[in-house]
């Protein structure tokens, strides 16, 4: 039972469910898929992610990747099927409690929720990604009454789709995404809405730190509601936390001498620090090299040859555009190490470029 042979039923083909699919199909997994709305499961099934169930067919395995306040009734339901049942929604304690007021035992045995730290701003099947989950850390969080067995094919799931299983107890979890995930959401959402006062010509001085800053803010806000009004007592507290800490800041930014403002501009920098890096490992010392990119085809390919050749590994890249000039600025962000080796070899083979 441990072992991942399939079929797995998607219910739910938006972004998270489709990236399932394409993932299991990937690594040869049969995938059935389900959905509310028939454009995005016909989408789904046209990009490869799986196939309509056979009727009166059981799989083994059931992958809930609907809304997080429909997410109890749809497991309730796909217990029925015999079939171990997780779920991917983002918040892990309240679906659970609702599945336990009105599960028998023996069926919430067969239930475990999960949650992948991977996704995007963007919704809907045609954003999914078969490789969304690779290296990622996915929360398993089983219940005190769930069975091993389906904790361990949980897990399996997890690893088929190139992702590390952390195990947690539910409660335990939506206490970390509270200010893993849910706080920086919402802080990104302030800085993003304060842009809409801007004049429009001011806007064109928005560079990558806007744009870092913000991203996650351009969520579905029907999603991104759900998914905080479901663990709201944790990020309450850390939002009164905050406002005491801006209380501060503005004390800090007022005050004539720099020391309170470098004092809690140097937390922001520890904070950096303590994240991990890839795959869970201590995070990578990075520095970035900045290529400027002519607007033609064939130019960022152009780039990505030599950068191979050159043998320099990039581990995150954001493009920015110039609005002056038909060109683009490349942030290759790599190992610290290797900044100066990458910027020296790029500018011997003709690029402009600038640390
Ligand atoms: N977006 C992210 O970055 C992210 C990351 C990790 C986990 N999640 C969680 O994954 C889940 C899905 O998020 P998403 O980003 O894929 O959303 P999405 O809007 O892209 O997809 C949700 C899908 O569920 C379908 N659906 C809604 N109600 C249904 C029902 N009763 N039965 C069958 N299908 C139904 C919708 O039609 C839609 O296709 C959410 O619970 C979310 O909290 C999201
Ligand atoms: O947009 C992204 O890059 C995300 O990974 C989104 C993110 C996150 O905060 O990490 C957002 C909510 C989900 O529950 C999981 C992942």
């Amino acid at each position: 039972m441990n072992e991942l042979t399939g079929p797995v039923q998607i219910i739910g083909t938006g972004l998270l469910g489709t990236s399932i699919g394409l993932a299991l199909r990937a690594a040869g997994v049969p995938v059935w898929l389900s959905d509310a709305n028939p454009e995005h499961l016909r989408t789904a099934v046209s990009l490869g992610a799986g196939e309509h169930p056979p009727s009166g067919g059981v799989p083994q395995l059931v992958v809930v990747a609907v809304p997080p306040l429909t997410i109890a009734e749809v497991v309730l339901d796909a217990l029925e099927t015999g079939a171990v049942v997780t779920d991917i929604g983002s918040v892990k304690a309240l679906p659970l409690d609702q599945v336990s007021d009105q599960a028998p035992e023996s069926a919430l045995a067969r239930y475990v929720g999960s949650h992948p730290m991977a996704g995007s701003e963007r919704s809907g099947p045609l954003a999914a990604s078969a490789a969304l989950f690779e290296g990622r850390p996915w929360a398993v969080t089983p219940h005190v009454h769930a069975d091993p067995a389906a904790v361990a094919l949980v897990e399996a799931l997890v690893r088929s789709c190139g992702a590390t299983p952390v195990r947690l107890s539910p409660v335990e979890h939506d206490l970390a995404v509270a200010r893993t995930s849910h706080l920086p959401h919402l802080l990104a959402v302030l800085a993003a809405a304060q842009l809409t006062d801007a004049v429009p010509e001011h806007l064109t001085l928005s560079g990558q730190g806007v744009r870092d800053v913000t991203r996650v803010a351009g969520g579905d806000p029907h999603l991104y509601g759900q998914i905080i009004r479901a663990n709201r007592t944790t990020v309450g507290d850390l939002l009164r936390d905050v406002r005491r800490q801006l209380d501060e800041l503005i004390h800090a930014v007022d005050e004539p001498s720099a020391d309170t403002l470098v004092e809690i501009l140097n937390r922001g920098v520890a904070g950096t620090q303590v994240i991990p890096g890839k795959h869970g490992g201590p995070s990578l010392e990075t520095g970035a090299v900045y290529v400027l990119v002519p607007d033609h085809p064939g130019e960022l390919a152009r780039l990505f040859t030599d950068i191979g050749e050159i043998g320099v590994n990039v581990e995150d890249l954001h493009i920015d555009h110039d609005p002056a000039r038909p060109a683009g600025l490349v942030e290759l962000v790599v190992e610290s190490g290797a900044a100066e080796r990458l910027r020296a070899a790029l500018g011997e083979r003709g690029w402009t470029t600038h640390r």
